[in-house]
């Protein structure tokens, strides 16, 4: 039998109660039975503790994350991850596994990465093979907070000593990732972009995902510059494609939010590349999709009563290879211009046509 259905949000966001509220469902708080719950991850993450809570949810029940998300969407945790996929995939002689001169061929899509303190000494290592330039992000803060560039040893060793880092090599909210950097992105007149995408998670076990057809680029507001090395490293709104920097800058324009469609993207790139080329590459990121995700799989809760709309940030190089920069639970339901509005209205329309059952009215 039906029954009106009823909600539960931990954010304002306009999007989601607009679309709640639109289906006739009622809002309710976190006590109140509430049939589907759009939650932060700390919500999520208490309510599932056993030990300190003994909420059980019911069959009519459904909560926008999975419990241990991290493990996918904590940068130094992908990265291990992955890593460990790419053995598993090896030792079962997986054609994905492919090798060539000690490099994967398929699932090479991080950028090399290595965990700060604990990995210092094979970061360099890696530094003394090949110097480049590396790219410094706290594990435990977003939205570019506390990044920063390198292209000399010494500027970490700095860093280190005004910082007193690392006072032990634990991991904390202290703790780093040191990545290379893609010093050669694909530049759109001048200027660095990376791809927002969505990814929707009903199970990993077995694996149910769903790719949204619309996304977005968003672009810096400061030309890049690179000859033989990346130039101005400390100019932030060069390199990082977050909104929450580049709203910051002088040149951040409001109107566009420096945000472009998927779709531009694919007509400019076929009027420039040919549209084979395009196809490709957005097969190669469709495989990084998939592949993320089996790498994490096993390790995933198989709480039926969870979903996730994972935001996948991803940057071309000028060579049409897709890089996996991260993966987020939480992807920002802001709306910073009328297309944004329009686009994420869809993404939780669609969201909800995948997770809740046919008649949309109960679960
Ligand atoms: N390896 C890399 N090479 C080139 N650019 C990078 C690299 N890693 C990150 N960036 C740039 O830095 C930005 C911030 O990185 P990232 O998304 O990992 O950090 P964040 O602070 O966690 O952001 P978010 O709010 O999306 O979680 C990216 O959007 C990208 O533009």
């Amino acid at each position: 039998m039906n029954h009106q259905m009823t909600f539960c949000v931990d954010t304002e966001r306009s999007v989601l109660i607009e679309n709640f509220e639109k289906r006739g469902w009622i809002h309710v708080g976190p006590e109140d039975g509430w049939n589907f719950y759009w939650t932060n991850v700390n919500t999520c993450r208490n309510l599932f503790n056993t030990e300190t809570n003994n909420y059980t949810m019911t069959d009519n029940q459904i909560i926008n994350h999975f419990p241990n998300h991290y493990e996918l969407c904590r940068k130094d945790l992908l990265m291990r991850n992955v890593r460990r996929y790419r053995r598993e995939m090896q030792k079962t002689k997986s054609a994905v596994a492919k090798c060539i001169s000690g490099k994967f061929v398929y699932l090479d899509f991080i950028p090399t990465t290595f965990v700060l303190p604990t990995d210092y000494h094979l970061f360099l290592e890696e530094y003394s093979k090949n110097p480049s330039t590396w790219i410094m992000k706290p594990c435990g803060k977003s939205q570019g907070a506390g990044i920063f560039l390198i292209d000399k040893l010494s500027q970490l060793k700095k860093w280190a000593k005004e910082k007193k880092y690392p006072k032990n090599s634990a991991i904390t909210k202290n703790t780093y990732i040191i990545s290379r950097y893609i010093e050669n992105p694909l530049l759109i007149c001048g200027k660095k972009f990376d791809l927002r995408l969505y990814v929707l998670v009903t199970s990993f076990q077995p694996l149910k995902a769903y790719q949204f057809k619309f996304g977005f680029c968003r672009f810096c507001s400061v030309k890049y510059k690179y000859d033989s090395q990346v130039s101005d490293i400390n100019c932030l709104f060069a390199h990082l494609t977050n909104v929450s920097v580049q709203k910051q800058g002088n040149d951040y324009n409001c109107i566009h939010g420096g945000k472009w469609s998927t779709e531009n993207l694919k007509l400019y790139l076929a009027g420039i590349r040919g549209e084979k080329l395009v196809k490709k590459l957005f097969d190669d990121i469709s495989h990084i999709i998939l592949h993320s995700l089996k790498a994490v799989r096993n390790v995933m809760s198989r709480d039926k009563h969870c979903f996730e709309c994972y935001g996948y940030d991803i940057i071309v190089d000028e060579k049409l290879k897709p890089w996996l920069i991260e993966v987020n639970s939480s992807p920002s339901l802001t709306c910073t211009t009328v297309s944004d509005r329009l686009l994420k209205s869809k993404l939780i329309d669609s969201i909800l046509s995948v997770v809740l059952p046919p008649s949309g009215t109960s679960v």
